[in-house]
């Protein structure tokens, strides 16, 4: 079975649900829950999600691990058969301009060596798992900050890194059998009018600068973050931003980007966009937002021909930072009035997070 594809990657085949995220909550959330939410969570614990590679020691376990069982659901005849969902996310330096998601590696320390054997041994992997869909999720946050965050010293001290590797990843992981999607922020991150046409030169710039791989499939939107696809009216939050909602985001950006050279298509993630408004105080407020819900579940039905798919990329009750004002990774994004506490470590599991998302998720489960 080959799995090498033409237009939409998210075609022909089904997400996959791996062990990591079922474990999470079969052994994590499910004890300590009322008899009525513990069903529902068992039910979450079903719908596809994509496994972050978040640290290099994951590439030979959870990465290996997760395509071996996809291996074995399609040789036992899983039909249509399963695709692979991950995120690329160890850059040296990563996570610039907040403090919570500092990841193993740093610049000055080696960083862009490490990295680049990280992604070789992705690549070896993906070679080996050549029968299987997989759909990559490339570096959530990093190109977004280098739109708007060349303010911030370790961002503008990380950009030509961030770029080089960047560039690297997209020519490295290249294959008939891979999708890949940058990351592009969200509707109120680089939708605002002000950072949408340097954003769209960014991204056609890496893309003509990586050669313009056949793999790179377009951009991913709202990862880790709260947005509606689409909505009637604007939150209060997002004035006076058109761009109040992923859909609006998409359709502005599209055409700046075909226009300087990259035909890109998209994908959102909708695992904590189900409660509309959220909580939020401020739209900014990006460290585990209060009153948010599980969202559309992953599919191809999106509506429109530039979203491939709606999927789920942070995995709902994974925390997004501690609020421990004393601990290293603290940022002050997770202190704030709208930040559920108390909130342990950054990709923790966050029970009363888990709790929220259940209880507010729309559609219910
Ligand atoms: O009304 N006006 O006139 C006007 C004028 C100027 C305005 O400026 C805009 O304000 C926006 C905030 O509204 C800013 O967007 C925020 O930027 C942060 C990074 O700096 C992002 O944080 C990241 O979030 C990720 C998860 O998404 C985390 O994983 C990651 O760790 C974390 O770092 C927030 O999401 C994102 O919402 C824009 O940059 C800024 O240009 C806005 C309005
Ligand atoms: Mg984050």
């Amino acid at each position: 079975v080959t799995a090498s594809y033409t237009g939409n990657p998210f075609s022909g085949v089904v997400g996959w649900a791996n062990s990591y995220y079922s474990s999470e909550i079969h052994n994590l959330a499910i004890p300590s829950l009322a008899p009525s939410l513990a069903a529902k969570a068992s039910a979450v614990a079903k719908v596809p999600s994509f496994q972050w590679l978040d640290r290099n020691v994951t590439v030979d376990t959870l990465f290996a691990n997760t395509l071996a069982d996809i291996r074995a659901a399609n040789k036992a005849g899983a039909n249509p058969p399963k695709a692979a969902h991950f995120v690329v996310y160890d850059l040296p330096d990563r996570d610039c301009a907040a403090a919570a998601s500092n990841g193993e590696w740093s610049i000055a320390n080696g960083g862009a060596a490490n990295y680049k054997a990280y992604i070789d041994r992705i690549r070896q992997y993906l070679i080996a798992y050549s029968d299987i869909r997989t759909i990559l999720v490339i570096e959530p946050d990093s190109l977004a900050n280098m739109v708007t965050n060349m303010g911030v010293a370790k961002c503008s001290a990380a950009a030509a890194t961030y770029k080089e590797l960047t560039v690297y990843a997209l020519k490295q992981l290249n294959l008939p059998h891979v999708a890949m999607y940058l990351d592009a922020g969200h509707a109120g991150w680089l939708g605002w009018p002000a950072n949408i046409q340097p954003a769209a030169d960014l991204f056609a710039g890496i893309y003509k600068d990586a050669g313009k791989p056949a793999s790179v499939r377009g951009l991913v939107t709202n990862v880790s973050n709260y947005n509606a696809w689409s909505l009637a009216s604007a939150p209060s939050y997002t004035s006076p931003n058109p761009n109040y909602d992923e859909k609006k985001y998409i359709e502005a950006f599209q055409p700046l980007l075909a226009a300087a050279g990259f035909p890109a298509h998209f994908i959102t993630d909708t695992g904590r966009s189900g409660k509309q408004p959220t909580g939020q105080i401020e739209w900014g407020h990006w460290c585990n937002a209060i009153g948010t819900g599980f969202g559309t579940r992953p599919t191809t039905n999106t509506g429109s021909e530039l979203a491939d798919a709606f999927v789920w990329v942070k995995p709902g009750g994974e925390c997004d930072g501690t609020s421990d004002t004393s601990a290293a990774r603290y940022d002050h994004n997770c202190g704030l009035p709208d930040a559920l506490k108390p909130a342990p470590e950054a990709g923790q599991w966050f029970q009363a997070y888990f709790e929220q998302l259940l209880v507010n998720a729309n559609p219910s489960f």
